[in-house]
């Protein structure tokens, strides 16, 4: 069974069909990346998901509940977890600081340096563990962004563009996080632009078009689709 399933999902703004009947289901263990041109409703599509926007019609399914109309809280409490593109960490705050406030409700004390000692290893910190996180460098910060993001093991995990901004090698390395993750058990579902890294992680890909489906694939089957390079220079219109 899917670990997330839309059924006919559809969200006008005004005139506008930002998702389009869109039927998408993700098998638990798959990392799937979802792309497309700018405006394709890629992140709206992420919002439906996480009930930040709810849909006109449609259903959304997680492990074949549906939860199509359920509040954010109560999707993060089943097992969904997100980064979102600008960094919501505390500036102000250590590193650990941080990752405590992520973990100190969920885990219990006896345990609580182990688990954030084990997550500033997951995401190459321990020496910065006292640093302010506003003065991480911008891939750090990310990383530490992911780090909040799975510190209570979420069963599927939402990336927005997790590699804006990086250096090429900090994308490799996200890309291995990410990795590491999935071989633990983490479904993964990312908006990425980044076709090198997309190479990297995806196992499937979504090409989001006009709100629709366009196509889906491996990424040898996207990257070799003339309709999909045709999207990307303008030549397919709704
Ligand atoms: N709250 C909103 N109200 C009105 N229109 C919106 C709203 N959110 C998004 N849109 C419009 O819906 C369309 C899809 O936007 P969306 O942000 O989902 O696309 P995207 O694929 O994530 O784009 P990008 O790659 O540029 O981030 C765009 O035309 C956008 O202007």
């Amino acid at each position: 069974m899917a670990i997330l399933e839309t059924r006919q999902l559809n969200k006008h703004f005004g005139g506008l069909h930002v998702t389009g009947n869109v039927d998408f289901a993700l098998q638990p263990g798959e990392m799937h990346c979802l792309i497309g041109p700018n405006g394709a409703g890629k992140s709206t599509f992420f919002k439906l998901i996480l009930g930040e926007h709810l849909p006109d019609s449609g259903a959304i399914l997680y492990d074949g509940e549906e939860i199509t109309r359920a509040k954010p809280f109560e999707r993060i409490r089943k097992g969904i977890s997100v980064k979102f593109q600008v960094p919501g960490i505390f500036k102000e705050l250590s590193v650990q600081q941080n990752l405590t406030i992520a973990l100190q409700h969920h885990v219990a004390p006896e345990i609580l340096q182990e688990e954030i000692d084990r997550l500033l290893a997951f995401l190459k910190l321990s020496q910065d563990r006292k640093q302010l996180a506003g003065n991480l460098s911008h891939g750090q910060k990310q990383w530490l962004e992911i780090g909040m993001a799975v510190a209570l093991k979420p069963r599927l995990l939402l990336l927005d563009e997790p590699t804006a901004g990086m250096t090429p090698d900090e994308t490799f390395a996200t890309g291995e996080m990410l990795q590491e993750l999935n071989r633990e058990g983490m479904t993964l579902l990312a908006v990425e632009h980044d076709m090198a890294f997309v190479r990297q992680i995806a196992h499937q890909v979504t090409v989001l078009h006009f709100g629709k489906i366009f196509a889906q694939g491996t990424i040898d089957e996207i990257t070799a689709d003339e309709r999909v390079a045709a999207i990307y220079l303008g030549e397919v219109d709704a």
